[in-house]
């Protein structure tokens, strides 16, 4: 059913662009002030803080870190739902913000961008309509994509994609409301809807964490199956790195780790699993163990300390340096930057550099 060739490619600014490039991005929320902070400089937290990588057509980025180090920022900022407060976000080479404020030459209208790129989220039953039934949701992005298409085409459009996702018999479920709809159930009309726009990117935040941990694996599975037939990339956000290993192994993609609202490495799944190059991999990788990785027998996790410092204000140099078991002087003075070509394993820490200065600093021991 592959549904690709339904839309024509929109006119790139550049050919050889990919789908989304995101140059030094950075999305920095200014915190609510209370009554008496009015005279004072309001607090910033940098939950995307200078974020350079690109996704390119039918790609898998896994975006794992712990709580609040920035992945639905990211993500959301990657299609064009959050406005960065630094940097660019082209699409296709169309820098997405310049089409929404109409600014300069463009080539991709900004209704065009948001339609390409997709959201599922963690609850799907918020998103859908509580008083609309499935096929009157799911009629929604086919009225908007094909005007054209009439009455009947666009109930079996509808039928089959609910086949597809597994809703079976489609009759059964298309007459329902979504509380009549299991979680499950939810999450597989919400990427239908997403699907039906036809797009080129799909951000999952979090889309799989609420569903029951034996559903999982098969809403990862059907994503990854539905990726092929509609010619779609995906950003997968998760906080469990078996989860982002398995998206990402299964989609031959890459894994992208996240600390305080940078890209500490980024690589593809295995190598970034079996070798990573960031300690703070390491810590994540220890802090799953259903990962069947070789016993360390390790009790403790692989940090010197295990509180997480506060985003408002991050530490000096390399942001993990407050917690890395490896942190030398070097570390707390400079901050390192991510190694490697686009594109392939990347990792943002001085260890990957024989050269570098850190071999010859003094270990933190604070
Ligand atoms: N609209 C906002 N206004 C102010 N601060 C925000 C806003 N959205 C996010 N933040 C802050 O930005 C940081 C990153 O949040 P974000 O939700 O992107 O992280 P996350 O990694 O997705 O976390 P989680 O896994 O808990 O959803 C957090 O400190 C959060 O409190």
């Amino acid at each position: 059913m592959s549904q690709s060739n339904t839309r024509a490619k929109p006119n790139s600014r550049d050919a050889d662009a990919p789908l989304v490039s995101l140059e030094n991005v950075e999305v920095h929320f200014e915190k609510d002030q209370g009554l008496f902070d009015f005279f004072e400089e309001p607090d910033v937290v940098k939950a995307v803080d200078g974020i350079s990588i690109d996704i390119e057509e039918n790609d898998v980025l896994a975006l794992v870190g712990e709580s609040g180090c920035g992945k639905s920022t990211l993500g959301k900022t990657t299609i064009g739902l959050q406005r960065p407060t630094g940097g660019t976000v082209r699409y296709r080479g169309q820098d997405i913000w310049a089409a929404k404020d109409q600014t300069g030459e463009i080539d991709i209208p900004f209704s065009e961008i948001r339609s390409s790129l997709q959201i599922i989220h963690q609850d799907p039953g918020s998103s859908l309509n509580p008083n609309q039934r499935i096929v009157d949701i799911l009629a929604q992005p086919i009225k908007q994509t094909h005007p054209d298409i009439g009455l009947s085409e666009r109930r079996e459009r509808i039928y089959s994609l609910l086949e597809r996702v597994g809703m079976n018999p489609a009759a059964d479920f298309a007459d329902r409301y979504p509380h009549q709809l299991s979680g499950g159930e939810q999450q597989r009309v919400a990427l239908s809807r997403a699907l039906l726009m036809n797009p080129d990117l799909i951000l999952a935040d979090e889309a799989i964490s609420a569903l029951d941990v034996s559903l999982r694996v098969e809403m990862m599975d059907l994503m990854l199956d539905l990726q092929a037939d509609f010619d779609t990339s995906f950003v997968f956000i998760s906080h469990d790195l078996s989860n982002a290993r398995y998206f990402a192994e299964h989609g031959d993609g890459r894994i992208g780790v996240m600390y305080l609202g940078e890209i500490v490495e980024v690589g593809p799944a295995e190598r970034l699993i079996e070798d990573p190059g960031h300690p703070y991999t390491n810590v994540l990788r220890w802090a799953t163990p259903d990962l069947a990785l070789h016993a360390t027998g390790a009790t403790e996790p692989p940090m010197r300390r295990i509180d997480i410092p506060d985003p408002v204000n991050p530490p000096s140099g390399c942001r993990f340096h407050t917690r890395c078991p490896e942190a030398r002087e070097a570390c707390r003075e400079s901050c390192p930057t991510m190694d490697g070509e686009r594109g392939a394993h990347r990792t943002a820490c001085f260890r990957t550099q024989p050269d570098h200065e850190y071999w010859d600093s003094a270990p933190l021991d604070d």
